[in-house]
């Protein structure tokens, strides 16, 4: 049917992509592993967020297509599509009301306090769900290789000085 591998993930493994939503939200995503991302919020609602080893669902949907879905900790939902072919991107994100409503309580490395981002959501307000459907532009994209830990190492607002501007 596909003249594409679908379950081949090598073109997309090692990935690490800067884009900015058409809303202005500018964010950074390295595809750690085939079920694993790590990733870095620039600016928008929760800009200063930043998370590792997030656990995700990625397949390839075409050549040079991906799609990555996932939930979090907090109960926010999302899906992206990377067309890298095209260096379109479109992502779908889910905000329960909480988050909407305090959306500072996420702002952090969320891996040194998930008990309390579980506890957040389970205390809700859940709904209603803010949805949030924006295309991006990826401004950069690179190849850092597999589980690589050093590409996204602390938030946006402490990278150092002579970091690059294309990288931010
Ligand atoms: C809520 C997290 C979230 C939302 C949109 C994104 O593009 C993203 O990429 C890593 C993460």
């Amino acid at each position: 049917m596909s003249n594409f591998d679908k379950h081949d993930l090598s073109g997309f493994v090692g990935k690490h992509l800067v884009y900015t939503y058409d809303n202005g939200w500018n964010y950074e995503i390295y595809v750690k592993n085939e079920q694993t991302l790590d990733y870095r919020i620039h600016s928008g609602l929760v800009g200063n967020r930043w998370v590792k080893d997030q656990r995700a669902y990625i397949v390839r949907v075409g050549k040079d297509i991906y799609k990555i879905s996932w939930t979090e900790p907090t109960g926010t939902d999302v899906s992206l599509i990377v067309n890298l072919g095209d260096k379109l991107f479109h992502g779908t994100i889910f905000f329960p009301r909480w988050v909407m409503n305090n959306p500072e309580k996420t702002v952090c490395f969320q891996n040194d306090h998930i008990p309390l981002m579980n506890q957040y959501r389970d205390t809700g307000p859940a709904y209603p769900t803010e949805v949030i459907d924006e295309f991006a532009t990826i401004t950069f994209i690179r190849d850092c290789g597999a589980n690589n830990d050093d590409v996204i190492a602390c938030a946006a607002s402490e990278l150092p000085e002579n970091f690059p501007d294309n990288l931010r």
